[in-house]
């Protein structure tokens, strides 16, 4: 038999030439395309050229925090050479290297900013696993050519971190009580009696509401209670219960669960309840709060829990509830626009703040606390008011409280020729006083029909405007207009 080629160690008949030629060729044509796939580089030499790229930094110690992998480039950065930094301990080399905690921790960190002799890089740090432990630590960073990109990156994520800080403190403020009891101005027998109920009430965790017209201090009270309590160093979250709309309060106060509806924030939303854990809640303006919210918010201060819209338990929560209204609740409860079984949850203690017209003797007190309150605000030197002026401010009824005597004095400061403030300065008081005492006594002179009928409107919008603490919804209704019309009218009166 004659042999005609060879298979590597096999010997080939005629008949089956054909076919080593074309298994030759096969497996020629494979190779080359391995050749052309991979430039025949093996695995380790692909890892290599990886490892050694001259965009990152790449270092990897061991379990025992030996430095068994190092680029050039890392080395360089460091001041050495590869051969001169493996085999020794990372710490040894780099003193305040933080692989250490990721071996300890088994804790990846990505994009933590690493401090190297002046320069800061943004560095990645990834425990390894070999069958189930951990074997080392790989650390990673961008750097050489890419280090005016990375300066940038960490800037910027400095100048997150910088406003994400700025953020915190802003939300802790906004969290905070800002008035004391000692801010809370007047030596009434009115106000004396209220003070000592509110060091009374701080020592307990009873829900409180604090009624009184517009503008009487009710939200300062909400403060002083919580600074005199012992959660004054807790959270005090304010929830304005007519400035959110109805479908939003319920989120607002009780927040949501991931995914609760189309829409919903990642990762849900905290309410202001659980904001206010171990805190004091203030709902300001609760007589506007909606009939089934009434009911919900019922629900919370009888079981102490609240339930996250979308959420599938509920969440205990430690939280004082003080509500406060400037609308009569009784009046309400008799037309079933409020809810009874809530108005006697909340009217557990109650505090009445009467209006600054039934206290006029805390007037000075306050004018003098005002104007330098406003004079510090407006960068202002006033020293004081004429004697007329207080004259002026005791005839009148404030129908705004405190907050109008604020209004006035502000807009007194801003107008005034010299550092006393003169009756020239409140040129709007005395059109309101003039009004007040035309609406005391009755005026019996003949005048235009037009105006006589004007007046007796404007009573009748003040009088309801009083009777409703300011509530234009309530005042439109009582009166049996529209509040657009109520709103014209209004406008037309100032
Ligand atoms: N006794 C007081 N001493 C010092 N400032 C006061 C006093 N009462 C009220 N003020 C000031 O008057 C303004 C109105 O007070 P606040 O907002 O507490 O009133 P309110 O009754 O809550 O009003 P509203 O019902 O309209 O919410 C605030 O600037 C507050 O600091």
């Amino acid at each position: 038999m004659a042999i005609i080629g060879t298979v590597p160690g096999i010997l080939v008949s005629p008949p089956t030439r054909i076919k080593v030629i074309v298994i030759e060729m096969l497996h020629q044509g494979v190779t080359q395309l391995n050749t052309k796939k991979n430039n025949s580089l093996t695995k380790e030499e692909i890892l290599e050229a990886i490892v050694e790229n001259p965009h990152e930094a790449v270092i990897f110690v061991d379990e025992q925090g030996i430095i068994r992998l190092i680029n050039q480039g890392y080395a360089e950065f460091l001041g050495y050479t590869p051969d001169e930094v493996l085999g020794r301990h990372i710490q040894e080399v780099v003193p305040q290297t933080r692989l250490l905690h990721v071996l300890k921790s088994g804790q990846p960190q990505f994009g933590d900013i690493w401090e190297y002799k002046g320069q800061k890089v943004p560095v990645t740090r990834l425990p390894i696993e070999k069958d189930g432990r951990i074997i080392g630590v790989l650390g990673k960073s961008i750097f050489k050519d890419e280090m005016s990109l990375a300066r940038e990156f960490v800037k910027k994520i400095e100048r997150l971190e910088n406003k994400l800080a700025n953020y915190r403190a802003e939300l802790d403020q906004e969290r905070r009580a800002k008035y004391h009891l000692d801010d809370i101005i007047g030596h009434s027998r009115q106000v004396l009696r209220l003070k000592q109920k509110v060091l009374k009430v701080a020592k307990t965790s009873s829900t409180v509401l604090i009624t009184g017209e517009s503008g009487t201090g009710k939200e300062l009270f909400a403060h002083a209670i919580h600074n005199a309590s012992p959660r004054n160093n807790r959270a005090f979250v304010r929830v304005n219960c007519t400035s959110i709309p109805t479908e939003l309060l319920e989120s607002e106060l009780f927040g949501y669960d991931e995914g609760a509806f189309t829409g919903a924030r990642r990762g849900g939303k905290l309410g202001k309840f659980e904001i206010a854990q171990g805190g004091t809640i203030f709902l300001d303006e609760i007589g506007d709060m909606n009939k089934s919210m009434q009911a919900k918010l019922l629900r919370v201060l009888q079981e102490k829990e609240i339930e996250r819209i979308g959420g599938t338990k509920p969440v205990p929560v430690d939280v004082r509830v003080i509500a406060a209204t400037n609308r009569n609740l009784e009046e309400m409860i008799m037309s079933q626009q409020f809810r009874a079984d809530l108005y006697y949850r909340l009217n557990v203690v109650l505090l009445q703040i009467p209006p600054l017209r039934e206290r006029k003797e805390d007037i000075p007190f306050l004018t003098e606390h005002l104007i330098a309150k406003l004079n510090r605000s407006l960068n202002a030197t006033v020293a004081g008011l004429d004697k007329e002026v207080m004259e002026l401010f005791m005839q009148y009824d404030w129908p705004g409280n405190v907050r109008e005597l604020e209004n006035f004095l502000e807009q007194a400061i801003n107008l005034r020729d010299r550092d006393i403030l003169s009756p020239g300065d409140f040129p709007v008081l005395e059109k309101r006083l003039q009004k007040q005492l035309r609406g005391q006594s009755l005026d019996l002179t003949i005048r235009p029909l037009e105006e006589v009928v004007r007046e007796a409107e404007e009573k009748a919008i003040l009088k309801a405007l009083t009777a409703t603490g300011h509530n234009k919804t309530a005042t439109a209704r009582l009166l049996g207009i529209h509040r657009s019309v109520l709103y014209r009218k209004m406008e037309r009166m100032n």
